[in-house]
């Protein structure tokens, strides 16, 4: 028999199988039946997402009681004091993710460790922050982020609110691999265990606002400015909505799209990577003239941006609004001479050049990370407690960003409240964002950055993901598009490539990602999305002009394409 076949037979005749999931056993295809069960479901960027369903590379009540299992014996290995400091426990939107988040609290008493769970959905951030504000040993997030409705996942946090780096998520790995049957996990705890649970809201609510308001660099601003908001019937509703009134800030709601549904039924994507995400936004904004429109992922920890420009609205890339915020809080921090000695600010490898010049332009130095704001989040931890440097701002690509570090993942409710503030500030000078990225290329050059995600799937798809990579590794292009490469990194063997010599490559954990510079200080990389079954390749490509930026885009786009076999 198969593996596939020896899980999905384990499964189907298990005693302890949960009902619901009898039927969609019965009904797979071959295909399905493969994908659900020819691997065991995995940690990547941000924690473990999967498509909800049953099978072992599923996210179900098993597999979460599985990995939840894993974390207990984690917690439990730490000592008694971990376990009375308990766990902090938030859900979204997403199918199950109440039920989810409740079961996990079940287990966590079973194992005699403490949990604090959230009445109803939050965002990411603010679990992140409910673990520090509580003295936490960790928290749990169940959510899928910016995934498709089907999807759901499973976030761990160390007790700084940070998602747990690879050192310690491996620990919790090998407690989780070493469950043999995920199956015989029951949640059922004694009613005096039960007590060890406790449920959360509006207290953490109001210092979680309380943290967020304290962010505004110019409270006093003219608040003059109309902003349509979505929360991509996600945990942002409240939480914006509620800043922006106690800030003062006109914000207009996309109603149709406020309702936390599971089936994310008025919106095309939930994912501000994506230009459904903006579509119903577009038609409030022009319906009421909006100058800026703001969109967030269903776990609040993405932030889109549009912005009215010449009449028309422009959607910003996450490269674009996170360099128009690294402008307003560096030039904000100077002129009300605020800048902390050694500032320091954080984005990733796949992170557009801009950022970082425009925060040269401060004097503030720019630390590079892998993709993942984990990786963020331990900097911070790092400097919080050698003084060396000093925290001004995080962004990735993905439009994540982290204003100030109350909270140590991406938070979307700060990002809207500083993006707001940003808008209203340079509106009453006369000019709208897009004119503020204009004057940040005139000052650093001119960029387009751009990602092509190409979707693999199942475990064909898994295997054709790591081929292209390896292929480009064995076969280094020494051109892209009729344009030398002068300079390769690869972040999986470590090494920089220049010409004949080869240099190590340090402070990265190993990861499969190739970076390739290019003679016209344009680069592009590749690696593997650890959240959905994509390869993604990222642009950042410099011109003398908009369109010769946009020119040079499409031409290294096709040239990769080629390159890869993905055309
Ligand atoms: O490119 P991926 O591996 O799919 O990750 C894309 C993004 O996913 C999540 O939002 C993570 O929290 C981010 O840190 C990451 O940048």
């Amino acid at each position: 028999m198969s593996l596939v076949d020896e899980r999905y037979e384990k499964w189907v005749n298990h005693p302890n199988l949960d009902a619901r999931y009898k039927d969609d056993l019965a009904n797979m295809s071959a295909d399905e039946k493969n994908d659900a069960f020819y691997t065991l479901i995995e940690f990547g960027t941000a924690g473990m997402r999967g498509i909800l369903g049953p099978g072992t590379n599923r996210i179900n009540i098993h597999t979460i009681r599985k990995a939840t299992q894993g974390y207990s014996d984690f917690i439990i290995h730490a000592g008694k004091e971990a376990c009375e400091k308990g766990i902090a426990i938030g859900y979204d939107n997403r199918h199950m993710s109440q039920e989810l988040a409740f079961d996990c609290a079940n287990l966590l008493a079973k194992n005699n460790i403490k949990s604090y769970v959230f009445e109803s959905l939050r965002p990411t951030p603010e679990l992140s922050f409910a673990v520090r504000h509580l003295g936490c040993f960790g928290g749990i997030m169940i959510t899928a982020s910016h995934n498709p409705k089907e999807y759901n996942g499973y976030k761990l946090y160390d007790d700084k609110g940070c998602q747990l780096i690879p050192c310690l998520a491996s620990q919790v790995i090998d407690r989780v691999n070493a469950i043999e049957d995920e199956l015989a996990i029951d949640a059922n705890c004694t009613e005096q265990q039960k007590e060890l649970i406790t449920v959360i809201g509006k207290e953490v609510d109001e210092e979680y606002y309380k943290n967020v308001l304290s962010i505004q660099l110019n409270p006093d601003v003219n608040k003059d400015i109309k902003i349509v908001f979505s929360p991509e019937h996600g945990t942002a509703n409240i939480p914006v909505q509620e800043v922006y009134k106690r800030a003062g800030y006109n914000c207009i709601p996309v109603v149709e799209q406020c309702s936390p549904d599971p089936d994310f039924s008025n919106t095309p994507t939930p994912n501000p990577e994506q230009a459904g995400a903006y579509e119903l936004a577009l038609k409030y904004a022009k319906e009421n003239d909006a100058d800026v429109i703001l969109v967030c992922d269903p776990d609040a920890d993405r932030m889109g941006v549009g912005v009215k420009h010449n009449g028309e609205y422009v959607v910003m890339t996450g490269n674009q609004s996170g360099a128009v915020l690294i402008e307003y809080i560096l030039s904000q921090l100077q002129a009300q001479n605020k800048m902390p000695e050694n500032p320091v600010m954080f984005n990733t490898v796949v992170t557009s050049d801009l950022g970082e010049k425009t925060a040269a332009n401060y004097g503030v130095e720019t630390e590079k990370t892998l993709t993942g704001f984990k990786f963020i989040g331990e900097k911070v931890a790092k400097y919080e407690v050698t003084h060396e440097k000093n925290y001004v701002f995080g962004y990735e690509e993905s439009y994540g960003s982290l204003i100030c570090p109350f909270v140590r993942d991406k938070d979307a409710p700060q990002a809207c409240l500083m993006l707001a503030e940003a808008a209203a500030y340079y509106k009453a000078q006369g000019k709208d964002l897009c004119d503020v990225l204009d004057g940040l290329y005139e000052r650093n050059g001119t960029y387009e950055e751009s990602q092509v995600a190409i979707s693999l799937s199942g475990e064909a798809g898994a295997k054709r993901i790591k081929q292209i990579l390896a292929d480009l590794r064995e076969n280094s292009p020494k051109e892209i598009g009729g344009t030398p490469v002068v300079k390769s990194e690869d972040y999986k063997e470590c090494t920089i490539k220049e010409g004949d010599t080869v240099k190590e490559l340090t402070g990265f954990t190993k990861s499969d990602v190739l970076k390739y510079y290019l003679e016209d200080g344009s680069w592009i990389a590749a690696r593997p999305s650890g959240t959905e079954p994509k390869i993604k390749f990222y642009y950042c490509i410099k011109g003398d002009s908009k369109e010769d930026a946009h020119a040079k885009t499409l031409n290294y786009q096709k040239a990769i394409a080629e390159l890869t076999g993905t055309n």
